[in-house]
């Protein structure tokens, strides 16, 4: 069977919807109805007792079952908002208080009806709490006994606990018929039965055994039965319920007192023996010793003739009798056992080798580590695979994975899988000298030196590696704001946007990181001693040389594929591009320079297409004007804002690109029957209207909507910009970080007084120190009830920040908003 929830959403079931919907305080409601629809006892009732009956769902059930004008009293611990037709007070249902006020309110009459369905505060310890139930229906039932009519109704809630059956046995003493039942809104995992005890026998006079729970539970309370507890409990007896023991028939057993006295478990003896022999016809050397011992007086002697009637002193001092017998006979006890524990306990540990030790210590950091690395490596092939699986079922953009794989720990940037890159020659060749003379340092400062072990400074090499990396990226975020910015200021000098040019070997958009070879100071920029060299080398074997990365993305489309010009030009290298700036004389080079030529003038052509949407007359005087309009509405950020968008635009770009069309046709198309209409004189609402339709539908393909499609998707799967600003926050913080615990490396590494060993340690101390987070400061929720019920100030066992709230008076607010709206 399942387990149901009974927290948070589990608790709203369709009851609890149920009685918000008809207006019931509490889906207990449902338990009633659906139990007085099996019994119908309250349609025949004038008279209803409900105990414990807030928040006073019962009640209402009762108002609306019972006949117009009866008499309906609520009590409970917690008040009662009034009901029409109730009465209700509060007191507790224990007290005589409230007996004497459920007289004033009855008067002469009786109750038809007894409801019960209260539960005391139920907290951790279960069994507790059950048997105050328990307690709380027998309360409830004296209570009806007092109240009821002959032939009257007892509806009660009881808990299925140790003392259910005893319950069920007086409820069946009192009245005539006896039902347990459990209404399908009571919940499964709750406890919780309910009695409906029918026809009140109405004795003259009812032992008030029957009603006291240390009476009634009595037997239940007897859980006492081992040995321990009948010698130090002798009051209370165990009825042999299982029977005697195996082989042993008789009732009447004695035993030696020199036994008692050598054996191991003398509670044993005193607990099942009726007679401890002092005396034997046979000599007995130990009970002679046993006899003559001045401690084996005259009152132990009449203790030892009958153990049955002995209480808890009696068995006490037996057992001090018995220990001052062994002390007399040399038998060990507890005081002197001790020491010979202790010293069988002492263990010599001989002081392990200083070299193995070290050895050991190394063997439990590199396994340490390499279960580090599984679960790390681990991790990322689940990410990939999670990534992989949602880009087939078309929840990201192709070029999320990219993106994330870049600034993972698989990262192009990586200094470890540069390491075995051939870009790392060019490196040497170019400023690795630098890095070198870095690497230097570190192993003159101890870190990684042939001092410790490969394994330690694998660890310190990792951590440096990762710190790197994170100045990278910091790095790189500011290294393209800058470049965006010195591009605008180029592109607003000369006035005209590059695009897609050839020549062109800077970075054109804010989302490109790269640098490009030729760049002059900025290279000279350092991050933690890595020249910007290294980042350059990178940069030229993955992007396309011809092109800007933007431009490279762009034709990168599946649309673009099999255009033979443009896989050229992405196969050519940036060498050979140089040489291709002389005038191309080969067919090769013309077409590897057509594309590039189409594609500016695509450019033109759709920002003209553009314009001549807007205006006619623009389009006379296209280059000049276009260029107005650039600056004025297209230029934001100092770049032309031409976007491709629309499959229509794309078609177009497509067919430029491939050369299946050019600029002349472009500007010839725009020329028709709309491109000279005069419009003065003409009411706005016409033109606008007129403006909407006068445009020609190009036919777009289906690869062009596929690729906006793709585009689209991608743009739609970008975090949002509130999550972006908070990962470049936590990339911040965790830069700064780092920056931090790198002074604080190096200020060791360079600390005269320490051993290799100690320094490489204090840094692994601080780096995963840096690794722990803050634990987060917790509020803990109080609801006040119970206890808690209305007090003042810190609830009690309460430390540390708290919040009281009331969940009643929520829900209350809550539904009392939602029929204020029905009205
Ligand atoms: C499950 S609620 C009763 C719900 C009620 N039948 C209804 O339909 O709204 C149990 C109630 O028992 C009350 N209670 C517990 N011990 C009590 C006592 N000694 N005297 C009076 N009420 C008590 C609690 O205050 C609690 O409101």
């Amino acid at each position: 069977m399942g387990f149901q929830k009974k927290t948070g959403k589990g608790r709203l079931d369709k009851y609890y919807r149920l009685a918000k919907e008809k207006g019931y305080r509490a889906r207990a409601a449902f338990k009633l109805l659906q139990l007085n629809k099996k019994y119908g006892f309250l349609q025949d009732s004038k008279v209803v007792i409900d105990l414990c009956a807030a928040p006073g769902s019962w009640c209402q059930v009762a108002v609306e079952a019972m006949p117009r004008g009866s008499l309906i009293v609520g009590v409970d611990l917690s008040p009662i908002k009034p009901i029409p037709g109730v009465i209700s007070f509060q007191s507790d249902i224990t007290t005589d208080k409230c007996r004497a006020e459920l007289r004033r309110h009855l008067k002469t009459w009786k109750a038809d009806t007894v409801l019960h369905d209260g539960a005391p505060n139920v907290g951790t310890a279960w069994i507790q709490d059950s048997f105050n139930q328990a307690e709380l229906t027998l309360q409830s039932l004296k209570l009806a006994c007092e109240f009821l009519v002959e032939g009257g109704t007892f509806c009660t809630k009881v808990f299925r606990s140790a003392q259910y059956n005893q319950l069920l046995w007086i409820f069946g003493q009192l009245f005539d018929k006896v039902d347990a039942t459990k209404p399908p809104s009571s919940r499964n995992v709750s406890a919780e039965i309910f009695c409906v005890c029918r026809g009140f026998k109405a004795p003259k006079h009812i032992d008030p055994r029957f009603l006291d729970p240390r009476t009634a539970f009595a037997d239940l309370k007897e859980t006492a039965s081992t040995d321990e507890a009948r010698v130090y409990k002798p009051e209370l007896k165990k009825r042999k319920r299982g029977g005697y023991e195996e082989g042993d028939y008789t009732l009447y057993k004695e035993v030696l007192a020199s036994e008692f006295v050598e054996s191991g478990d003398p509670i044993a003896i005193l607990a099942n023996t009726n007679r401890l022999v002092l005396e034997t016809l046979e000599p007995s050397l130990s009970l002679s010793a046993l006899n003559k011992m001045p401690a084996t007086t005259l009152e132990i002697r009449q203790y030892c003739a009958d153990l049955k009637v002995l209480g808890r002193t009696e068995f006490k001092k037996l057992l001090k009798w018995r220990i001052l017998a062994r002390e007399a006979f040399g038998l060990p006890t507890k005081k002197t056992s001790k020491p010979a524990a202790v010293e069988e306990e002492v263990v010599e540990v001989e002081p392990m080798d200083e070299e193995l030790k070290i050895q050991e210590e190394l063997q439990a950091m590199r396994d340490k580590d390499s279960a580090k690395r599984k679960r790390d490596k681990r991790k990322e092939n689940e990410r990939r695979t999670k990534e992989i699986r949602r880009l087939q079922m078309h929840m990201t953009a192709p070029m999320d994975i990219g993106i994330e794989s870049a600034s993972g720990q698989e990262g192009m940037f990586r200094l470890k899988s540069l390491e075995t890159d051939t870009v790392v020659n060019k490196v040497a060749r170019g400023r690795m000298t630098v890095l070198t003379q870095q690497q230097k340092n570190d192993q003159s400062s101890g870190i990684g030196s042939s001092g410790e072990t490969d394994d330690e400074s694998d660890d310190l090499n990792d951590a440096l590696e990762r710190e790197l990396d994170q100045h990278w990226d910091t790095y790189q975020e500011r290294r393209a704001n800058y470049e965006a910015r010195l591009k605008r200021q180029k592109q607003e000098g000369d006035g005209e946007w590059g695009g897609v040019s050839a020549d062109e070997q800077e970075s054109s958009d804010d989302d490109l990181v790269e640098e490009s070879d030729d760049e002059d100071d900025e290279d000279e920029e350092e991050v933690n001693g890595v020249p910007q060299r290294l980042l350059t080398d990178l940069d030229s074997t993955t992007g396309s040389p011809g092109l800007s990365k933007r431009a490279a993305k762009f034709f990168n489309q599946d649309i673009f594929k099999n255009i033979a010009g443009l896989e050229l030009s992405d196969s050519e290298s940036v060498a050979d591009e140089a040489t291709t700036e002389a005038p191309a004389t080969s067919t090769s080079d013309i077409k590897t320079a057509r594309p590039e030529k189409s594609l500016r003038t695509g450019s033109e052509g759709i920002a003209k297409e553009n314009i001549s949407a807007k205006d006619e007359k623009e389009a006379e005087t296209e280059t000049q004007e276009a260029d107005d309009w650039e600056h004025d509405r297209g230029r934001s950020n100092g770049r032309p804002n031409i976007d491709i968008i629309t499959a229509e635009a794309m078609t177009l770009a497509h067919q430029l690109a491939t050369g299946q069309k050019s600029t002349h046709d472009l500007i010839d198309e725009n020329f028709d029957k709309y491109a000279f209409r005069d419009r003065d004189g003409l009411p706005d609402w016409f033109i606008e209207d007129e403006s909407k339709h006068e445009r020609k539908q190009k036919p777009i393909t289906k690869e062009a909507a596929q690729a906006i499609k793709e585009r689209t998707r991608a743009l739609n799967a970008r975090p949002i910009k509130k999550v972006r600003e908070a990962q470049a926050r936590k990339k911040f913080k965790a830069a700064q970080r780092l920056e931090k615990l790198r002074k604080k490396s190096d200020l060791l590494a360079n600390e005269e007084g320490m051993t290799e060993k100690e320094k490489a340690e204090s840094i692994a101390k601080l780096i995963s120190k840096a690794k722990k987070k803050a634990p987060k400061r917790s509020v803990k929720v109080v609801v006040a009830r119970g206890v808690n019920r209305g007090i003042q100030g810190r609830p009690k066992g309460v430390k540390g920040r708290y919040k009281i709230v009331d969940a009643r008076m929520k829900k209350e607010m809550r539904a009392q908003k939602r029929i204020a709206k029905r009205k």
